[in-house]
């Protein structure tokens, strides 16, 4: 993005910027001195309209754009809403690709998901088992939904030469995640229910599942990062992993969270919640190979996501 001497005033949309993602997408942007970014709120912009989306790029005619902007959610969302999962996420990402390529955007940032790969993929995942096997039944509405935005941008690049990139992320965590007690990823459900059960005097917590479920979990800074790197230095064909390279047991890290947060009851299984893929390492050398590495740690970013959860949800209720 920085390629040439007006580099940090190009116009950047960061599309979803005030999520998980998006949010770190532009605190990191800030940090590295990009100054002039288009940011609009989903009320503000519905990206499922495609002709509002048409109007917005034709008037404001980013130079760039990350689209961090999706329908989100843990596995029981995603088991719940399979509608919601995949028509939402086709649109969005229909609506801002084609605008973006329409409209003269130099080059666009897709984001994926570590669950565009098969269920029993093998371990670590390479970029190359994508459509080698049957999808994880829980999510396959929003995992065929993101394959469908990376072979649009692959087709895109094709048959217009344009430089759309696809990154795919691993389980996130960090500042702005979605605390929701059903609809949320595992990390931020748990740090909600041992806070909460702290706070009460609770002698035990349940958790999903077996316990046994092994995930790739990766701080949001970290993943904002390699995204500005990204824009930087690739503009291949193939999408690229984006993860940490460290897996842990949901056990683990239930009680990685729980000693965080200083619960000091029991955990208790409960095993009519689905586990999900058993697995999902990714083989995120690719990116180490173009000169990315991870930089927080589990046991740091936690630390740091609790503490923000802390003066940011908690104090703000109080
Ligand atoms: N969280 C994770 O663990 C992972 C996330 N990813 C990917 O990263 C990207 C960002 O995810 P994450 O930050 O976690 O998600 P969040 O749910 O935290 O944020 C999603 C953002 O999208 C915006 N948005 C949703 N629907 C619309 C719409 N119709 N029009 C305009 N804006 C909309 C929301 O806007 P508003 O705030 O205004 O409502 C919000 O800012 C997604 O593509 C996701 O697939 C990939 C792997 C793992
Ligand atoms: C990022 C990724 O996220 C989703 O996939 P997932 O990795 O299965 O996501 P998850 O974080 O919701 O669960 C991870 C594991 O944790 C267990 N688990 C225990 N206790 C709770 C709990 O309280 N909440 C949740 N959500 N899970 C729990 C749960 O049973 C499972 O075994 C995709 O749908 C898709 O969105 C996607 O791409």
């Amino acid at each position: 993005m920085a390629d040439d001497a007006t580099g940090s005033e190009m116009k950047i949309f960061v599309a979803g910027h005030r999520g998980l993602v998006g949010s770190a997408i532009v605190r990191k942007l800030r940090e590295y001195g990009f100054t002039n970014l288009l940011l609009r709120t989903h009320s503000e912009l519905d990206l499922t309209n495609q002709s509002d989306v048409e109007s917005f790029f034709a008037t404001e005619k980013p130079a760039y754009v990350i689209l961090a902007a999706a329908k989100v959610g843990g596995i029981h969302a995603n088991n719940t809403y399979p509608a919601d999962f995949i028509a939402v996420n086709l649109q969005i990402q229909t609506n801002v690709i084609h605008s973006a390529y329409t409209h003269g955007v130099k080059k666009l940032l897709f984001l994926g998901s570590s669950c565009i790969y098969p269920k029993f993929a093998p371990q670590p995942i390479p970029e190359s088992a994508l459509l080698t096997g049957t999808l994880e039944p829980t999510n396959e509405w929003y995992a065929i939904a993101k394959i469908a935005g990376i072979k649009m941008c692959q087709a895109y690049r094709i048959q217009h030469q344009w430089d759309a990139i696809s990154g795919m992320p691993t389980n996130l965590y960090g500042p702005n995640d979605n605390f929701h007690p059903e609809n949320s990823h595992v990390l931020p459900a748990l740090m909600r229910r041992f806070h909460e059960a702290k706070a009460n005097d609770a002698e035990e917590v349940v958790v999903w599942g077996s316990g046994s479920p092994l995930r790739e979990f990766w701080h949001v800074d970290d993943l904002a990062d390699a995204c500005v790197f990204l824009m930087e230095r690739y503009s291949g064909f193939e999408h690229v992993n984006v993860g940490s390279g460290v897996e842990v047991t949901i056990k683990e890290l239930a009680e990685l969270v729980k000693e965080v947060v200083g619960f000091e009851g029991k955990l208790v299984w409960d095993c009519t919640k689905p586990d999900g893929t058993p697995r999902k390492l990714m083989d995120s050398s690719k990116l180490a190979a173009l000169g990315w590495t991870p930089k927080v740690s589990i046991k740091d970013g936690l630390r740091q996501t609790y503490q923000w959860y802390l003066e940011n949800v908690v104090q703000k209720k109080q």
